[in-house]
């Protein structure tokens, strides 16, 4: 009997192969026939989650971005290490549900953070295109609707955020943030999610008004609105210039209800609720019966994008006429720009199918009081409302082609396969500012900065007894998004608190790290910066062409570079024997940095008097470093 072979494997060299040609910036001929002979374009790594049209996208070769999609490339790879399984709901309220997280960025997020518009749009048109596909195949029953390739069909799992039937079962709570604004939550294994924030407020005036205006006629108005949640959108109608003569809301959950009742809605005249679903009155009398609606507008909450174009599909029964508006609250992949971007097209798309037009514009709904908790972050980013010709589309989160500030590199000496720290700094600094630092292992500790000489938001160098003590089960701490994290073997970390407010510094007698320090880890930083700027103009200047270094080594230890093309630097030191760390430095600036710092309108990357340390950002590095082999 002969061997057998194993194809995978086969499969997974060919994979490899062909992406590192095309990180290697291998002729586009010699891609080509890998191709051609059987190199997968879908084939996407473990060890990083790396497809072939990532790599293309980190190469921002556009020919081969457009010849990996001709071949089958998978837009959305990345979207959940290989097998898409998010949910695009079909509200905004997604109940905190990521769609990618720094491991799982999808090529057009690469894209779009080097602001290569060329490749993201082509990766973005065959995202709408595929998935355009299978959801007339879905419609059609020709693919299971769990397919493993749809973003839109498949639940993620069954809490309160994500099925329907288990929210209306969920206790609500109503209260007040901390800066006084309505908020209803519901808690999800433990963890309060917002159903609806009151600084949501901007985007629903926003939507009014552009309602409102567009009317050609504002007497007499019927409105119908589908989902209360603290009836903001509810109030602005009310409070119209001319309030609208019937406005019918349909609520099904008893909280929401009883909140109703509580602040007199069912009193109010012109109003009229009817307590169930949507999918209980839309075929009904009850609804239909009451004549076409001027107006109508829907924000649910745990429904996804099926559920919400079921609810296009009615609309022709419900609206009055060619004057009339349709709006609703788009969350569709909220929590991506990319998935946010093509769901915004199909949604277009498949209101055309039914004869609406879509306009869109932008409104910047940044909440001015941001108060931080995981709900509020997730949704903390850019809004941008649409306006549809015969409605309102409003949706978080925007398309971002603006300038990213990226500076980082790690400074101090390896010792056994761990990595040291990083420090970033913004570009337009002639002089080295730390900005972050983060440090795993290292036998010569850095000593603490000068006074004066870190940035709020900046780790201080402390005493690896003290944390050690503190830490003693656990080799990760990150107990609080403000906190210090330690590492086992020592050494600092963060806090991203107002030194007046952060922990007293640590005696002289209590710093047994002195003994054995290296210089201070600001004096450090400059030095690896200035070592780096001299190598990268030499290298520069002897080769006589466009030719950047990635890495050098000395005897004790080896450093890394990753220079994204608008200049920043990502830099990391570690054992001289580790293999390159390029793509592990691309992904810290592809999936954390783009992901917590760069997409988080909290942190100002313009700041020279503040750090860019913030708890997801130093999560998501810290598990990204400790998950790679050499950390082992
Ligand atoms: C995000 S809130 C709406 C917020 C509202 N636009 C405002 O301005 O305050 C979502 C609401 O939709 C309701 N809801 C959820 N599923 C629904 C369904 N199938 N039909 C009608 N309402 C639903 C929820 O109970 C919740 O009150």
């Amino acid at each position: 009997m002969g061997e057998t072979v194993d194809t995978s494997e086969i499969a997974a060299q060919l994979g490899e192969q062909l992406i590192e040609a095309i990180l290697q910036n291998a002729p586009t001929t010699d891609i080509q026939s890998l191709v051609e002979t059987g190199a997968p374009v879908w084939y996407q790594n473990e060890a990083e989650g790396m497809s072939p049209l990532h790599a293309a996208a980190y190469t921002r070769n556009f020919e081969l971005v457009q010849f990996l999609i001709g071949k089958g490339a998978v837009w959305n790879a990345g979207a959940s290490n290989g097998s898409v399984n998010a949910t695009i709901t079909g509200s905004t309220h997604t109940g905190g549900h990521d769609l990618v997280d720094y491991l799982q960025n999808t090529a057009g997020d690469i894209a779009l953070s080097y602001n290569d518009e060329e490749i993201y749009y082509a990766i973005r048109n065959e995202g709408i295109r595929a998935e355009l596909l299978l959801n007339l195949l879905s419609s059609r029953g020709g693919l299971a609707p769990n397919s493993s390739t749809n973003l839109i069909l498949q639940e993620t799992d069954a809490t309160a955020a994500s099925s329907s039937e288990n929210f209306l079962s969920s206790k609500l709570r109503y209260t007040k943030d901390e800066t006084g604004q309505d908020i209803c939550f519901i808690s999800v294994d433990g963890e309060d999610i917002g159903v609806m924030m009151g600084w949501e407020t901007p985007i629903m005036m926003e939507t009014v008004q552009s309602i409102y205006d567009s009317l050609p006629e504002r007497d007499n108005l019927k409105v119908l609105n589908v989902g209360f949640g603290l009836g903001i959108i509810d109030r602005l109608f009310q409070a119209l210039p001319s309030p609208p003569a019937q406005h019918v809301i349909i609520e099904p959950h008893p909280d929401v209800i009883r909140y109703m009742r509580e602040n007199s809605w069912h009193m109010k005249p012109g109003v009229k609720i009817l307590e169930g679903k949507w999918q209980d009155f839309v075929e009904k009398e009850e609804l239909i019966g009451l004549g076409g609606f001027d107006v109508v507008y829907v924000d649910t909450f745990s429904e996804n994008y099926q559920d919400l174009r079921q609810f296009f599909g009615h609309l022709p029964n419900l609206l009055s006429g060619p004057h009339a508006r349709f709006s609703f609250f788009n969350g569709l992949g909220a929590t991506n720009p990319l998935f946010y971007d093509v769901y915004s097209h199909i949604s277009e798309l498949h209101l055309a199918d039914i004869g609406l037009d879509v306009q869109w514009s932008n409104v910047d709904a940044r909440p001015q009081n941001p108060v931080i908790n995981h709900t509020m972050k997730s949704f903390a980013t850019k809004f941008q409302s649409r306006t549809l010709n015969l409605g309102l589309i409003v949706c978080p989160s925007t398309l971002h082609f603006g300038p990213i500030f990226i500076n980082s590199y790690t400074s101090g000496f390896a010792h056994n396969d761990h990595i040291q720290p990083l420090h970033f700094r913004p570009p337009e600094c002639s002089h080295c500012t730390c900005v972050y630092y983060h440090d795993w292992h290292r036998t010569k500790r850095p000593r603490p900065a000068a006074e004066g000489n870190i940035l709020p938001a900046v780790s201080q160098v402390v005493s690896p007894a003290a944390i050690a003590e503190k830490a003693s089960a656990n080799t990760s701490t990150f107990s609080s998004p403000r906190n210090t994290l330690s590492s086992s073997t020592g050494i600092v970390v963060a806090s991203n608190e107002n030194p007046a407010r952060s922990a007293p510094p640590l005696s002289v007698a209590q710093q047994p790290s002195t003994i054995n320090a290296g210089l201070p880890f600001d004096e450090e930083a400059k030095l690896v910066y200035g070592v780096v700027l001299s190598l990268r103009n030499m290298v520069k200047k002897l080769s006589g062409r466009d030719e950047s270094f990635t890495s050098y080594r000395t005897s004790t230890y080896k450093l890394h570079l990753h220079e994204t093309v608008s200049g920043y630097k990502f830099i990391m030191l570690t054992d001289p024997k580790t293999d390159s760390l390029r793509f592990v430095l691309r992904q810290i600036y592809a999936g954390p940095f783009v992901e917590y710092v760069v997409r988080n309108p909290l942190v100002n990357m313009d700041s020279k008097e503040y750090g860019i340390d913030n708890e997801y950002f130093r999560t998501s590095v810290d598990r990204l470093v400790r998950g790679l082999s050499i950390f082992a």
